[in-house]
């Protein structure tokens, strides 16, 4: 084996592997104070710490909702928050067979002399921050790069920045015992057609796994979080079918059969738009050597954000609409969901143009 094996080989394989359970995803709920900051001000609803916590609570004590999935990304506050009854979230999680992970990068910053692309920051200390987040519980991790495509862009500056970056982040990450989430989002503002956004999508997962692999990465222990190859924002739509065809043959190319699970951003779809995608993945009749599971923010959230809108009282009706996306999600990775578990909420679209925080 060319990897680097740790101490915690077998621990990481065995994570990410469970993770990688058919029928079974991540909610993303690690958005930073100012992204959740973004979602709670859609609802009037003030960003403040027992906001957060509400909303989390909401999420982690939805009945029978965690059932449906492996892991919870978090951020670094709610891995130390509580439900109201005193109970850590790490333990609800745990008890529901869910693993926390935790997201540990620090947001992106232009790249100087380029034209807006970015490079993700979070290196100083990386190490000791797993460490106290491994004592925590989190057994996973999370790392956003972000590429634009534009008439130059990715420029190969970003492409290499951004991969070595992932790179560096894994092996930081598989020393000290937490799986790493290798997330290479192509953004899909922009008026390209599906051809450009898969053939971008190949280049930067090709560089991502050539750099995993200079780095000594053990990719048994770690999951891919890409976007789905889709048409730009200013194109017009086209069918699940089709997006299916193009992002699974984009990964067929790339993305190596060691890897246990790929599992899907949002990206600004609807959460019903999201859901179908994933479907039409998890039924196309070819070879895929990983689960394609989710891991979704906003394609999860929506919904039951709007239904609770702040209120207590709301509670209950906002935990079902969350149980309905996870059972639909769930369905979807096993190429089962039939649609339609789509009120109006679940059908808006989620899109905000150069999503960066
Ligand atoms: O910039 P932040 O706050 O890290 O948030 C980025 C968000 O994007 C994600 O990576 C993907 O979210 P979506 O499914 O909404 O695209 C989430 O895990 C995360 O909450």
């Amino acid at each position: 084996m060319s990897a680097f094996v740790g101490k915690y080989a077998e621990e990481l394989i065995k994570n990410a592997k469970y993770i990688a359970t058919p029928g079974k995803g991540i909610l993303a709920a690690d958005e930073s104070t100012g992204t959740i900051g973004k979602r709670l001000s859609s609802i009037s609803v003030e960003n403040i710490e027992s906001n957060r916590q509400a909303l989390r609570e909401l999420l982690f004590t939805s009945p029978n909702a965690l059932s449906y999935l492996s892991g919870v990304i978090l951020f670094e506050e709610t891995l130390y928050q509580k439900t109201s009854d005193g109970k850590p979230f790490v333990e609800v999680l745990e008890e529901n067979n869910v693993i926390p992970g935790i997201k540990v990068d620090k947001g992106t910053v232009e790249i100087a002399g380029t034209n807006g692309e970015t490079t993700t920051q979070g290196f100083d200390s990386l190490g000791t921050r797993c460490q106290q987040y491994y004592k925590a519980g989190a057994r996973f991790a999370k790392w956003r790069a972000v590429l634009k495509i534009g008439p130059n862009e990715p420029s190969e500056l970003s492409i290499q920045q951004n991969a070595q970056g992932l790179a560096r982040y894994a092996i930081i990450c598989q020393e000290n015992g937490l799986v790493p989430i290798v997330e290479p989002e192509v953004l899909t503002d922009g008026p390209h057609d599906i051809q450009k956004c898969a053939a971008v999508t190949e280049t930067v997962l090709a560089a991502v796994y050539k750099a995993l692999n200079e780095h000594h990465v053990l990719l048994e222990g770690t999951l891919l979080k890409p976007n789905m190859v889709t048409p730009g924002s200013d194109s017009p739509k086209v069918a699940a079918e089709v997006i299916a065809q193009y992002t699974v043959t984009a990964l067929r190319r790339t993305v190596p059969p060691a890897v246990p699970g790929i599992v899907f951003l949002s990206g600004g779809q609807s959460e019903e738009e999201a859901t179908l995608n994933l479907d039409a993945m998890n039924k196309l009749e070819v070879l895929k050597p990983w689960t394609l599971s989710f891991s979704f923010g906003r394609a999860l959230q929506q919904s039951t954000l709007k239904t609770w809108a702040g209120k207590k009282e709301n509670v209950p009706k906002a935990q079902e609409a969350f149980l309905s996306r996870c059972k639909a999600n769930s369905e979807a990775t096993l190429g089962k969901y039939g649609g339609g578990s789509a009120g109006g909420l679940a059908s808006e679209s989620l899109f905000v143009k150069g999503y960066k925080y």
